[in-house]
């Protein structure tokens, strides 16, 4: 789309909304569309440009040099550097000094920058991830996220075959392919507006990232268990269990957001599914919960995490979460794992997952868990994913990145109650 001295205008007001980083990116963005009335035809633009600017942060600042990193400078370096836009192209935006300084911002070598503007991670993520990973890996993992995600959809069995879904996808025109790992899988081509498809409408679909698919199959949920979706928001991998146990059985959905619930409740309307049961919970602890104890086949914690792993679709996490935040949710996290694990019935299944990539949200949390509870044993997440035919090679976890997987980052541990 052509630059022109009024998109310009409008990027640099977007970013000025959503750099200070407030609230989350996605969310400051659109309410500034929203109070701005900003017309569909700019708002691509506008929102490519800000979530490349904050993919990209650590390079922009430094090729803005700090104190001049003005939402104008942002957006020109973004453009003449990651977003294929000539400096012919913008002349005739620019002042005089700004075409000789966008010049040196296209003739930065990368390969000669520090590994955390390489990678587009701050220093302490850098830190923690070398617990567990190579700088290389590190370098592989920090340039996948700065790429955009895909769009996968989830088939929902419940109302639809995978086959039916692509060969609708064909007649509304949308390119898509079979996704290699999950075995109900689309991954479509581009972002067209599927929310009005009435495929979608019609609960034969959701959009879905394939590694958060992959989850399903290890909790594996049959028809007529007891399950327990203990973190279940707005109900991403409810809708995927309830589905896998072809609306049999009870499923619990639990969750201390209100607002979170209220967005599961048209989706469950859409999907057909009759035997999810929402329940608002105070904590982990709440009363609601005891009396579920020792009764469940299944359990997904899906925890709360820094969400370090989906860097591609929020590239603001990096910033808004600090050493701090992650140790205050490892309190959490630990908490809720060994809430949940008292639900199980001797031979239950527990899976624990984050959409985190560090560690101590991950292994740490796992290892300090089995310690502490020597009745649960770890199932190697390899031998799960066997047992359900998918193929992908695991070891003791599911750890999907995205350059190896193009998922999202997820960690998974499958653990199981052994008779007291
Ligand atoms: C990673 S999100 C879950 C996403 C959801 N499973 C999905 O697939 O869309 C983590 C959720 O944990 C919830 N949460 C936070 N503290 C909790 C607690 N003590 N007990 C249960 N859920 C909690 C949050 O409200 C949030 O919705």
């Amino acid at each position: 789309m052509l630059i022109t001295e009024y998109r310009l205008e409008l990027v640099i007001q977007a970013l000025r909304a959503v750099l200070p980083l407030a609230h989350p990116a996605d969310a400051a963005l659109s309410h500034h569309f929203r109070s701005e009335r900003t017309g569909s035809g700019e708002r691509a633009l506008i929102a490519e440009t800000v979530f490349g600017i904050l993919r990209h942060r650590a390079f922009l600042e430094l090729a803005c040099t700090a104190e001049r990193s003005t939402p104008r400078r942002m957006a020109l370096a973004y453009w003449v550097r990651f977003g294929g836009y000539n400096l012919r192209e913008l002349t005739p935006l620019l002042k005089p000094t700004e075409s000789e300084w966008l010049g040196q911002v296209k003739g930065y070598k990368m390969a000669e920058l520090p590994l955390s503007i390489q990678a587009e991670l701050p220093d302490w993520v850098i830190e923690k991830l070398r617990g567990s990973m190579s700088d290389e890996d590190i370098l592989a993992t920090g340039r996948a996220m700065q790429q955009s995600a895909p769009l996968d959809l989830r088939v929902n069995t419940l109302r639809a075959s995978r086959d039916e879904v692509m060969q609708g996808l064909q007649g509304e025109k949308v390119e898509a392919t079979l996704t290699p790992l999950s075995p109900i899988g689309i991954r479509v081509k581009g972002k067209p507006p599927l929310n009005k498809s009435p495929m979608f409408e019609g609960g034969k679909f959701e959009v879905q990232d394939e590694g958060s698919q992959l989850l399903g199959f290890l909790l594996a949920p049959k028809r007529n268990e007891m399950v327990v979706d203990f973190c279940a928001g707005a109900g991403g991998k409810t809708l995927l269990l309830g589905a896998m146990m072809n609306s049999q059985g009870r499923l619990y959905a639990f969750d201390v957001s209100e607002k979170r619930l209220a967005n599961l409740k048209p989706r469950m309307a859409r999907s057909g599914l009759s035997n999810v049961q929402p329940q608002l919970i105070a904590h982990e602890h709440d009363q609601k919960i005891k009396r579920l104890a020792g009764k469940i086949d299944r359990v997904l914690v899906d925890a709360p995490c820094s969400g370090l792993g989906t860097l591609r679709r929020n590239p603001d996490l990096k910033f808004r979460q600090s050493p701090t935040s992650v140790d205050e949710l490892n309190v959490k996290q630990a908490a809720i794992l060994a809430a949940a694990a008292k639900l199980l019935k001797a031979g239950g299944r527990l899976v624990y997952a984050t959409c985190s990539l560090l560690p101590q949200e991950n292994q740490e949390i796992v290892a300090a868990f089995l310690t502490a509870h020597p009745n649960f044993i770890l199932l190697p997440a390899g031998e799960v994913l066997k047992q359900q035919k998918i193929p992908l090679e695991m070891g003791d976890y599911l750890q999907l990145l995205p350059q190896v997987h193009s998922t999202d980052g997820f960690f998974a541990a499958v653990l199981e109650r052994q008779a007291a």
